[in-house]
């Protein structure tokens, strides 16, 4: 397999052998978070993903959620309270984690997330959280303005945290050769693992992404990328990456954050049987 420039996150290397083990913290307040992250000690885990969006304290505080007003609606004196309790909470979370590093994500409306967050209110929120110290990688939302994502990688790498540039489609799969001009655009925008989540309408669709996943890896990828199908249908992408091409996968320990994320404690064993 060509070789590719891995991608160092605390002390995990990602990019090489098996992939690397993602579990989402998707709790609603701080005692939530706290009970996740200490779960994690002992556990297979090699990286925690904070979704942020989850939190409710910061949400009443102002942030607007998916289903209520339109971006920038209700956040006037908001915004600074939301940043705070989530810069707060950020630093905990790290602490709680000792040395697990600690990916951090807020995936708003679009993406499929809980927050409904204008470019520049979402580019506040990250660069809050860059600033924080708290972050040992950052998820930034690739399909907004391009100013804006490479505005917050560059904050991001400034401050020696690595990206990952991700996209979803929660509808439907796009046709492989998008995908994998999704996946390039997302590298020249500067991220450091693009990634892909798409859902599947049938085999086809779950092998459309196999094969972009697979073309990508060989062809054109600089350092490693992520890429599942979701739902029941797509979950043997998140167990086959290191056939494919996949550097990480994300499974659920008390509750996924998405659908078809298959329970951590079984993850090892079967990561293993399918070792190429
Ligand atoms: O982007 C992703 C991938 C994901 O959507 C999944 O399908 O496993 C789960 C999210 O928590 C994460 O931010």
């Amino acid at each position: 397999m060509r070789p590719l420039r891995p991608v160092r996150v605390r002390s995990l290397v990602i990019g090489e052998g098996r992939p690397a083990l993602i579990v989402p913290l998707t709790g609603a307040d701080e005692p939530a978070l706290l009970h996740e992250a200490q779960a994690l000690a002992g556990s297979a885990a090699d990286l925690a993903e904070w979704r942020v969006d989850h939190l409710e304290s910061a949400a009443a505080a102002g942030a607007p959620s998916r289903d209520g007003s339109p971006a920038g609606g209700r956040l006037a004196g908001g915004l600074g309270a939301i940043v705070s309790e989530a810069v707060r909470m950020a630093a905990r979370l790290r602490t709680a984690l000792g040395e697990m590093p600690l990916l951090i994500t807020v995936r708003t409306a679009q993406e499929g997330g809980q927050w409904d967050l204008a470019d520049p209110q979402y580019e506040e929120v990250l660069g809050a959280l860059i600033r924080s110290g708290a972050a040992d990688a950052l998820d930034v939302e690739a399909r907004r303005d391009p100013g804006t994502v490479r505005a917050l990688i560059a904050q991001a790498h400034a401050a020696g945290i690595p990206v990952i540039g991700s996209a979803h489609d929660f509808e439907s799969t796009p046709p492989r050769e998008e995908l994998v001009a999704l996946l390039r655009r997302i590298q020249d925008l500067g991220a450091d693992i693009p990634k892909a989540a798409v859902m599947p309408r049938g085999p086809g669709d779950v092998l459309a992404l196999l094969e972009a996943t697979w073309e990508m890896r060989s062809r054109h990828a600089e350092g490693p990328i992520i890429t599942m199908s979701m739902g029941p249908l797509g979950a043997v992408t998140r167990v086959s990456g290191e056939i494919f091409g996949s550097a990480a996968t994300f499974a659920a320990q008390q509750s996924a954050s998405a659908p078809g994320q298959l329970p951590l404690e079984e993850m090892p064993a079967l990561l293993r049987a399918l070792a190429p």
